[in-house]
């Protein structure tokens, strides 16, 4: 259910993210030459995400990091599972796209993909942070996903919920962070209202009068599959994107060299606003036993 009961664990693990180290992952990350889901860069950047979460889990024996591998391109989503205490068969999934593009992206071409999508993979990490040092277990099972080839069709996002719908994971709900850290728009986080749940919408927009009551909410729609959300609502799960903006004021960087970290303020405010968003979706979803 959607009660918002569990303050004591969510509020110590939103008071110690911070956006410097949001930034320092967005900036690794956009290092690469280029994330495009069939570049050596693209696979570089999947076998660095694993390494990194992996060593952030070292000690966490409930913690495990896997690669997902995908059938006719090299890169792999990286899956990073916290296994529920008591009630491990009950996911919460959250997820952001590794891969980044400028269109057609070769070998050598420059896509530093700070906002699209670092600072959502960024954003993750930072929750993931936190919860570690928070010693934070959660009751239900939370997976945080680093889908490959977003960018050429949601294609990495689409074989993983594809994949759990056969395996009839039980899912109990989804949030995708893409595009985080350019703050295009009035309001503070816009929720999107097509391709995803209703439901879990509310639940998304109470968590943040919750629990950051300074924030302003907007609400729009892509009109499309715009992320990898979409996948997962195509399967009949509960999907979720808070977004950095209104449609028509998204960042103007994206898929071009110039989608960097300078051009999305030099700094990661904005996207800690997802990232304890992120958190506290994870937190009060995950310490609800069966
Ligand atoms: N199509 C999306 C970008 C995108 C997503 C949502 C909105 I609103 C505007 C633009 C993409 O490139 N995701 O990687
Ligand atoms: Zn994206
Ligand atoms: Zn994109």
């Amino acid at each position: 259910s959607y009660t918002i009961d569990n303050q004591a664990l969510v509020t110590p693990v939103l008071s110690q993210m911070q956006a410097s180290n949001i930034g320092t992952t967005i900036t690794e990350l956009s290092s690469f030459t280029n994330r495009f889901y069939t570049t050596t860069g693209g696979s570089d950047a999947s076998n660095w995400l694993k390494q990194k979460w992996a060593g952030m889990a070292t000690g966490r024996a409930d913690i495990a990091v896997t690669q997902f591998t995908h059938t006719g391109y090299n890169q792999k989503s990286v899956i990073l599972t916290i296994t529920g205490t008591d009630n491990p068969s009950e996911v919460i999934v959250l997820g952001g796209h590794l891969d980044s593009t400028i269109g057609n992206t070769g070998e050598t071409s420059r896509a530093p993909g700070a906002d699209d999508d670092a600072s959502g993979i960024a954003s993750m990490t930072e929750v993931l942070r936190s919860m570690i040092a928070n010693g934070y277990k959660p009751r239900r099972t939370i997976k945080m996903i680093g889908y490959a080839a977003e960018e050429v069709g949601l294609r990495g996002s689409q074989a993983i919920a594809q994949n759990f719908k056969a395996n009839n994971v039980n899912v109990v709900g989804v949030m995708q962070l893409d595009m985080t850290n350019y703050k295009g728009s009035a309001n503070d986080i816009y929720i999107y209202t097509d391709y995803t749940d209703s439901a879990q919408n509310t639940f998304v927009g109470n968590l943040i009068t919750t629990y950051q009551p300074t924030l302003t909410i907007g609400y729009d729609k892509c009109g499309y599959g715009c992320s990898d959300h979409a996948s997962w609502t195509a399967q009949g799960y509960y999907a979720s994107m808070p977004f950095e903006a209104s449609f028509s004021q998204d960042n103007p960087y994206i898929h071009t060299v110039n989608d960097t970290f300078a051009n999305s303020g030099g700094q990661a405010n904005h996207s800690l606003k997802f990232a304890r968003l992120a958190a506290s979706f994870a937190i009060e979803l995950g310490s609800d036993g069966a």
